[in-house]
């Protein structure tokens, strides 16, 4: 296989199944995000995913975190609510009244991240996996694969993808390697990038060059993972979540241009969005 058999994304491939909230609904039905922050000094990550997945649509979005971070998210949250947790089994619980949690992002290399990351693969409707809760499993892929029985994405840049994936980015082109990352994992894997390679086990392969350079900034990452998992938390299909995601960020970072910051990438959704709505059959 080589990048010419992947399709090329764009909006046409996804958008008739964007999730638009129904006339009637509320809230819950529009489909609940949690995401797993670190500890005290490590939540900046978690929060800028949870903002995205809620400016994205889901109907609430919630830090699971730590104890000892309660009190730094709360005071930085206010539409994202705060829950905390102790031990894995409290975490499932938790992941159990979502439709999709996202975890890593700043989370800890550390055994917690390794059980809170199993917790939410065997209790969350729906996971998202990126940076610590990938790079955790360095030497023991067996155990991440074999709790991945529920729909998902993992969404590692090349390093994290080496430490799951060792070796395949040597012996293989990025399309062939991510392919074959997915078929292992039996999940949905984004692998980051100036071209950004979507792939489902069954062997669908889509490329994103729809990006800026500007995206090279701390967090984009987080933000790019929390559109996704709230994009999976109102139900969408995980395969189209992800390449909706990519094109999404790829667009909002086009239209900020140079200064970008992670931060801008959220807020800059509302004008997109208006302009899907308005598109819609
Ligand atoms: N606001 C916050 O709180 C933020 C918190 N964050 C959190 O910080 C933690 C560390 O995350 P991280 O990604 O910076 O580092 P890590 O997992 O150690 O990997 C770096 C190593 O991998 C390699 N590498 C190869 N290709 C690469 C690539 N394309 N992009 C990047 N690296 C690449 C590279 O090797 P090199 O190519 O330089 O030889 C390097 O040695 C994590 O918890 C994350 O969530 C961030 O999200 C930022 C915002
Ligand atoms: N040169 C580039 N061109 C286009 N997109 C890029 C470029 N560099 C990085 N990106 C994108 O920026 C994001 C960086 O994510 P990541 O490496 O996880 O950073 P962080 O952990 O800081 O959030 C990815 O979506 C990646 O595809």
């Amino acid at each position: 296989m080589t990048s010419s058999t992947a399709e090329t994304n764009h909006p046409d491939l996804w958008l008739p199944l964007w999730p638009w909230p129904e006339p009637d609904g509320h809230k819950h039905k529009r489909g609940a995000l949690g995401v797993v922050t670190g500890p005290a000094a490590s939540t900046g990550a978690a929060r800028l995913a949870a903002r995205a997945g809620l400016r994205i649509g889901a109907g609430l979005a919630t830090l699971f975190c730590p104890p000892s971070a309660t009190l730094v998210n709360a005071a930085h949250e206010t539409a994202v609510m705060i829950k905390p947790f102790s031990t894995p089994d409290a975490l499932a619980e938790l992941a159990e009244g979502t439709r999709g949690v996202l975890i890593g992002p700043a989370a800890g290399v550390n055994s917690e991240t390794r059980e809170n990351t199993l917790a939410v693969l065997r209790h969350a409707g729906t996971s998202v996996l990126d940076a610590d809760a990938l790079t955790v499993f360095k030497d023991r892929t067996d155990d991440l694969f074999n709790a991945i029985t529920r729909p998902s994405v993992l969404t590692p840049h090349d390093g994290e993808f080496e430490r799951v994936f060792p070796g395949l980015l040597d012996q293989y082109t990025r399309p062939e390697a991510t392919v074959i990352a997915a078929a292992r994992s039996g999940s949905i894997v984004l692998l980051k990038g100036s071209e950004t390679l979507i792939a489902a086990p069954d062997g669908r392969l889509t490329a994103n060059r729809h990006a800026s350079p500007f995206l090279a900034t701390a967090g984009s990452g987080d933000v790019l993972a929390g559109m996704i998992a709230g994009l999976m938390a109102q139900g969408m299909d995980a395969y189209r979540a992800a390449c909706a995601g990519a094109w999404c960020h790829g667009e909002l970072a086009r239209r900020i241009g140079p200064g970008l910051i992670s931060e801008d990438l959220a807020d800059a959704l509302p004008a997109l969005l208006s302009e899907f709505y308005a598109r819609r059959a």
